[in-house]
């Protein structure tokens, strides 16, 4: 199993935002993270990522226990997210913010600090080719490389953020809402590059709102409520069930 998630729970002062939750990420299949809002899922997600501790429970990657390490350590073992908001730097061009993603690949900064110089020019080279690649596999021009990022649409922002996740090579990418706040035009853009990830056999976990992608794009998902799983089952299923769809829409 590629991500093991086991009695995860996390509270913020009274409020228990997660609640023993356990799920599994197998192996080049997309599950979703679905619920509404304040569900937990990006909680989940942070826990995941290493950017929030969990309280309780244990998360393994790959059998390996990844609990206690750090986000830098998990991008290094092959985890990467996408943020809701995109993050990107506005004052750095479209490559060199991909660059960031391929300069946080595992080893880089000491490959810097030991190697000659004229290999860190080489490898600087390097650096810049991949990010062109990632930039390229997400359809954005080579016209842009060089444009500032703040200058942008919110769409193109969105597919730069998943070249720079795809730039540290991660095994595993988790996405948090990757088609909010997307125009038509745009949703079909990223459509197409995670159709493209999936058939490449990329394993993703998604939180989304959008059901019809999840059952779409997704082989299963988890559901999530006021920080319980309620159900692991197919998109189409998990809409079927009326009690869920009471607890989707009714909240
Ligand atoms: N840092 C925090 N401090 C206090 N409460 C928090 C914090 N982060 C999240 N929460 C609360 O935890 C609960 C779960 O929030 P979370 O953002 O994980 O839900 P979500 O399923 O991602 O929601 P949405 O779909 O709206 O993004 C919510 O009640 C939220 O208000």
């Amino acid at each position: 199993m590629l991500l093991e998630v086991e009695n995860v729970s996390k509270s913020f002062g009274g409020l228990q935002a997660v609640k023993n939750a356990t799920f599994e990420v197998p192996e080049a299949q997309v599950t979703g993270l679905v619920g509404p809002n304040g569900a937990g899922k990006t909680t989940l997600f942070n826990m995941i990522s290493g950017t929030i501790r969990a309280d309780a429970g244990a998360i393994r990657y790959r059998d390996m226990e990844i609990t206690g390490l750090t986000p830098q350590a998990r991008i290094g073992r092959g985890i990467a997210r996408s943020f809701q908001d995109v993050r990107l730097l506005p004052r750095l061009t479209v490559l060199e913010n991909v660059v960031v993603g391929v300069q946080g690949q595992p080893g880089e900064r000491l490959r810097n600090v030991f190697t000659r110089p004229r290999h860190a020019v080489r490898s600087e080279k390097e650096n810049l080719r991949r990010a062109a690649e990632c930039l390229d596999y997400v359809g954005m021009p080579v016209s842009v490389h060089h444009e500032l990022a703040g200058g942008l649409s919110y769409g193109e922002q969105k597919l730069v953020s998943i070249a720079r996740l795809l730039a540290t090579g991660a095994d595993l990418l988790l996405l948090d809402e990757p088609t909010s706040g997307l125009d038509e035009g745009s949703l079909d853009e990223f459509r197409t590059v995670l159709r493209r990830l999936i058939a490449e056999g990329r394993t993703v976990l998604l939180v989304e709102h959008n059901m019809l992608l999840v059952r779409e794009l997704c082989d299963r998902a988890v559901f999530l409520s006021t920080g319980e799983v309620l159900a692991i089952d197919t998109p189409g299923r998990l809409m079927e069930n009326e009690e869920l769809r009471n607890v989707y829409f009714g909240a």
